[in-house]
């Protein structure tokens, strides 16, 4: 019996559908940085880690925003025309995921960028901060 096929597949039009809507709302390492190294200006990089992480090592430009502290009157200074790639450690944090359902709910556009800090110093792009590339990799 196949594990692969035990459970019937999505159409191709479900199929085409279900990643669209994937697409809606992340992004990753590579496409962020190609956009910020190009200069493309349409979205603004959120770090929603700590006070400490972010001081120690963020993404070049990033806001910093930790999640527990997103509410209405700590994001009145976003510009509410660009949409929000949000951050956090890495794939086993889920940071970014809370902050993203956060700003959603306050009306912003939102995309949350897989893999976070740990995959944008993995893939070998420039950082700021006080450690930058000998800061932790976990918080
Ligand atoms: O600081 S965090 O680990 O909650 S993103």
């Amino acid at each position: 019996m196949s594990l692969v096929l035990q459970t019937p597949a999505a159409t191709a039009d479900q199929a085409a559908r279900h990643f669209l809507d994937k697409l809606s709302v992340e992004t990753d390492v590579s496409d962020v940085w190609n956009d910020l190294h190009h200069g493309v200006t349409g979205f603004q990089v959120v770090d929603v880690r700590s006070e400490k992480a972010y001081q120690e090592c963020h993404v070049p430009g990033a806001i910093h925003l930790p999640h527990p502290a997103i509410s209405s009157e700590t994001t009145a200074a976003l510009d509410r025309d660009k949409l929000i790639v949000v951050y956090c450690w890495s794939p086993a944090c889920n940071g970014a995921t809370k902050g993203a359902a956060k700003l959603a709910a306050l009306g912003f556009r939102v995309k949350e960028m897989l893999g976070g800090i740990e995959y944008w110093r993995r893939e070998g792009h420039p950082v700021e901060g006080g450690l930058g590339t000998t800061a932790p990799l976990i918080g």
